[in-house]
């Protein structure tokens, strides 16, 4: 897989800095439905760096969703790039865009990413096994522990309450350490009690080096977040800097 070259690190928001693990350059996204063209994403630009948690902000419908799967390799710009740990994840096969996401990008959905048919831990199993390591049954325990889930290893998601089914997701997300966390509206569907928990636990994985992005609208999410970078049409219209410069 093809290293980025200097130039193409020479975008987004913050050009120059070091520890930057996350950059998209000039992101364009069109969809053509009912015979309109819809432009999801207009020329975005962003650069997260190790240890920021990054929210994205805006309306329905202002691109959020569209912008954390160009940004994840899950779909594909039809201008511009997209930079995970120093690796091109856009404009590739879906088979080479998938190993660089296995190894490098942990996601976490609404509506949760864990297989139904799996038990917690063969979810966790499974999903270092894609990305190349393996982790033993203590290891599996002790990460279950550390997002409060002790003792769920053997259980089905269905057995879960959406507030355990979340902080799953996040040990799955977690489980190979990913520079790169991508959470698509992760708390929407939780109580509050939950919903701090996991932006708890997306806090903690920030602040021991990992560059998270968050996808919502709501102001408890954006209040813990480093940055909120706004979307208004497809484009962004103000980033607010909330945490202090690193
Ligand atoms: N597969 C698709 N086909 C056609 N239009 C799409 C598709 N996906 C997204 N869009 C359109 O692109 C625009 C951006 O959608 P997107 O889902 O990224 O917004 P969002 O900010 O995440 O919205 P929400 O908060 O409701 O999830 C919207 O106008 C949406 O209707």
């Amino acid at each position: 897989m093809s290293r980025v070259g200097a130039l193409d690190t020479n975008c987004g928001d913050q050009p120059g800095a070091a520890a930057q693990v996350l950059t998209a350059h000039r992101l364009f996204r069109f969809y053509r439905a009912a015979g309109e063209e819809i432009f999801a994403l207009v020329g975005v630009s962003l650069s997260v760096d190790a240890g920021e948690l990054v929210a994205v902000a805006g309306p329905s419908g202002s691109g959020k969703s569209t912008l954390l799967a160009l940004l994840g390799g899950l779909d594909e710009p039809d201008g511009g790039s997209v930079v995970v740990d120093g690796l091109v994840i856009s404009h590739r096969p879906e088979t080479e865009r998938a190993a660089i996401r296995a190894r490098s990008v942990g996601i976490l959905f609404q509506y949760g990413n864990l297989l139904d048919h799996l038990t917690v831990g063969q979810n966790m199993r499974l999903a270092a096994r894609l990305s190349g390591t393996t982790v033993a049954p203590p290891d599996v325990s002790g990460r279950l522990a550390q997002v409060g889930m002790a003792g769920t290893e053997n259980m089905l998601p269905r057995q879960l309450s959406g507030g355990q089914a979340a902080r799953a997701g996040l040990a799955v997300a977690l489980v190979n350490d990913p520079p790169v966390v991508l959470a698509d509206e992760p708390t929407a569907e939780l109580d509050s009690g939950s919903e701090r928990q996991v932006l708890g636990l997306l806090r903690l994985a920030a602040d021991g080096g990992t560059a998270v992005v968050i996808a919502s609208h709501s102001p408890r999410v954006l209040a813990v977040c480093d940055r909120v970078v706004h979307l208004a049409d497809g484009q962004i219209s103000r980033i607010d800097q909330l945490g202090e410069v690193r």
